[in-house]
């Protein structure tokens, strides 16, 4: 019965702005960054519990400062007594302390800051059961993963006895879709080719070379100048051709009836769908920008954050495509909470993966949803970027554009002690 004995958290950086990776209309010259938390037990063992969230740098201390704030109710606790009730310890951990809560609640920094220490709590159950996260979530019995869940705020769309009669709708199926996924994987669409700051040779270089590797699915950076965003597109479909899919993502830059003209003026070059079209918060918007620019796609959700958001999105039909972050929900108990809502309302899930872990991260959850969840692919595709995978211990491996099963114990976001030295700011060798 192992005790938490102790929470490190970190501020790593790694300076990916020199090389304008990872920019966007918003996000210029994003630096990815990580608050990374380290929980340790009185185990005896090497069994450390490991979880990050993700910022772009500038204000990752801020993050730290709020795990720090957080770390004493988790710190003296048993992890049986916690993974006994997901669900109650989740709730504690977000809304126990109503001083801290208030500086949310449930949404910025200090939602974040409990998304780490979550995912931490995760990766170490998971470790200790020798299983992936997907696996341990998987072998649960219906009620016992409704039990890691907080329904409170949702009951009105989603009750325990109907997630439960959703985890049961496709049980007697689970296996050949978990044979089927380490047999073909997961499928993905890119994102590398396609940031904003890249130069038009470099597009076309990382466009040829995600081809030859075997990619279908593109994604590119949108909301600059018009004109510019349509050259770029018509280069990429140059590129790609018109048999394979093309995404647009403006990362919240446009007003909404400037939104529905732009998409409505890329029309053209087919976007299966477009991104963050305006602000995050804006769920009528969303809604409106849908009804206008069909039958290009809605996508939003890496901004969204909580379970509150999301139901009111898939409330108003606003949107044909749920990029939920793993780390900017309350963690994995949130993003399930948000899995099954999805999955009620029939909208697929592409979680959000342009950053630093989160690909490693959103494996997982793709694995549950299709596994345990939705039983289907249709209009379902897990984000790469190809960035920073070294640094990990079990990074993501990708094979012809599909993500192949992690099988190590844990949520996949251990990294290597060096890298973390390394990018420790701002004294990491990275940093000097
Ligand atoms: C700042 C990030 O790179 C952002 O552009 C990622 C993103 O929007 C995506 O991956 O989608
Ligand atoms: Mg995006």
């Amino acid at each position: 019965m192992p005790i938490i004995t102790h929470l490190e958290a970190r501020d790593t950086r790694f300076p990916t702005s020199r090389h304008l990776d990872g920019s966007d209309a918003m996000n210029a010259a994003p630096d990815y960054s990580a608050t990374y938390v380290i929980l340790s037990t009185d185990a005896g063992d090497s069994l450390a519990g490991h979880g990050l969230t993700f910022t772009i740098g500038r204000g990752n201390e801020v993050c730290v400062a709020a795990v720090e704030a957080l770390a004493s109710r988790i710190v003296g606790q048993e992890l049986d007594t916690i993974t006994a009730n997901m669900g109650r310890f989740w709730r504690d951990l977000t809304s126990g302390d109503s001083q801290l809560r208030w500086l949310g609640p449930e949404k910025g920094v200090i939602h974040l800051a409990a998304a780490a220490i979550i995912n931490a709590v995760w990766d170490l159950w998971a470790k200790r059961e020798g299983k992936p996260v997907w696996k341990l979530l998987a072998d649960m019995s219906p009620e016992e993963l409704v039990n890691c869940l907080d329904f409170r705020f949702v009951t009105d769309v989603l009750t325990p006895e109907e997630a439960i009669a959703l985890l049961r709708r496709h049980a007697d199926t689970r296996d050949e879709r978990e044979r089927e996924m380490r047999e073909v994987g997961y499928p993905g669409y890119t994102t590398s080719a396609g940031w904003l700051g890249y130069s038009e040779e470099k597009m076309r270089q990382l466009a040829r070379d995600a081809l030859a590797e075997g990619w279908e699915h593109f994604k590119q950076k949108v909301g600059g100048d018009l004109e510019e965003d349509r050259r770029r597109a018509r280069i990429l479909r140059e590129e790609i051709g018109w048999q394979r899919s093309l995404m647009i993502d403006a990362n919240q830059v446009w007003d909404v009836d400037e939104a529905i003209a732009n998409v409505r003026n890329m029309a053209e070059f087919a976007p299966l769908w477009i991104e963050e079209p305006t602000s995050p918060d804006d769920i009528l918007g969303h809604a409106e920008i849908r009804r206008r620019v069909a039958p290009v796609g809605v996508a939003t959700g890496e901004h969204c954050h909580n379970r509150v958001m999301f139901k009111q999105l898939f409330q108003a039909g606003a949107i044909d495509y749920c990029q939920l972050d793993a780390a900017r929900l309350g963690g994995l108990n949130e993003v399930l909470l948000v899995v099954l809502m999805a999955a009620k309302f029939g909208v697929p899930i592409c979680p959000h993966g342009g950053g630093v872990g989160l690909c490693e991260y959103t494996q997982h959850i793709s694995l549950f949803d299709y596994i345990c969840v939705s039983a289907s692919l249709e209009g379902r595709l897990l984000e790469y970027v190809d960035h920073l995978h070294e640094h990990f211990v079990d990074p993501v491996r990708i094979h012809r554009g599909r993500y192949q099963v992690p099988e190590a114990p844990g949520y996949s976001i251990t990294m290597h002690a060096d890298s973390l030295e390394a990018h420790q700011y701002p004294h990491g060798d990275a940093w000097r």
